[in-house]
């Protein structure tokens, strides 16, 4: 079956004192339709700037390689056709729900928005927000949809952020750690919900966390991601049971579990021994 999004050799690179500084070193990825995915690795490791290079939102990002939705090449798509593509086709999730929301317009003006700039009658659009809002457990959707974003507690912001994302039935979901911002409780409730919404519509996600707690339950599949490339990736169980790539092993290890000895220390990716690296890729 031919993938909904396709990375071939994405490479970034920005412009430093000393000249181009590549951050993406051929990334190679495939998402299909509904699938969902998720992008580890640890800070640094190039998966945001991958996310926004799909979307093209860093101008000053030289971008080579492709990326396809649909075997449109999005990389050399015209800006205005990327306009397009942003919100209706792809929709996006950000870390901080309040650096996403617009402080002096309400909630429900926000989350219609995608839907009538694209043509849907303004009491439609409510309808479909309401219940959007109602379905991410928003209680007294239809009340609460005049509120502004500091009425709302930073866990409903976020449902908020993900409604506008969501609205206009995007294909392809991208969400860069949507819950690092909120408490563990809040956070496992926001990937259920999002989890749901997405086998309901058939979206695909592609998650961005460095924390590999919380992908189990969520993603069928991980990419592992270091340095500015993949360097390890596969079913969920099969890399949380056969870790292949030292650096996996490392990110596994660093994850606290409910069963862990607390007498042992917790070892961290840099704990990978020197010589081990390298040797799996
Ligand atoms: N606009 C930019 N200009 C220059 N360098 C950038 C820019 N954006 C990101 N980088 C660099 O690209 C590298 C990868 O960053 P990126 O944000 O993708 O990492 P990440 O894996 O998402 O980590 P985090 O979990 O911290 O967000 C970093 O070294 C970062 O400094």
């Amino acid at each position: 079956m031919k993938p909904l999004l396709s990375l071939r050799d994405l490479r970034a690179a920005f412009p430093g004192p000393d000249g181009p500084v590549e951050v993406l070193r051929g990334v190679d990825l495939d998402i299909a339709a509904g699938e969902k995915v998720a992008l580890v690795g640890e800070s640094g490791s190039g998966k945001s700037v991958t996310a926004r290079a799909v979307l093209r939102l860093d101008r000053d990002a030289d971008l080579t390689g492709r990326a396809t939705l649909d075997g449109a090449d999005l990389l050399t798509l015209s800006e205005r056709e990327m306009r397009a593509v942003r919100g209706a086709r792809i929709g996006l999730v950000f870390q901080d729900p309040l650096a996403s929301l617009n402080p002096v317009m309400t909630i429900g003006w926000q989350i219609m928005q995608p839907l009538l700039i694209r043509g849907v009658r303004r009491k439609e659009a409510r309808r479909r927000g309401v219940d959007l809002l109602g379905r991410l457990g928003v209680r007294d959707a239809d009340r609460r949809f005049d509120d502004y974003p500091h009425q709302f507690s930073g866990g409903m912001r976020q449902r908020v952020v993900i409604a506008i994302a969501v609205i206009a039935e995007p294909a392809l979901l991208i969400a860069d750690e949507p819950t690092t911002a909120l408490d563990v409780r809040v956070q496992a409730q926001v990937l259920t919900l999002l989890r749901e919404l997405a086998d309901e519509r058939s979206m695909a996600v592609l998650l961005i966390t460095h924390d590999l707690g919380i992908v189990a339950g969520f993603a069928d599949r991980v990419v592992v991601m270091r340095h500015g490339a993949p360097v390890e990736e596969g079913p969920v169980d099969e890399i949380y049971a056969e870790p292949k790539h030292p650096y996996t092993r490392g990110l596994l290890a660093s994850v606290p579990r409910i069963d862990d000895d607390p007498s042992r220390r917790l070892s961290t990716v840099d704990d990978v021994p020197a010589a081990l690296e390298g040797g799996a890729r």
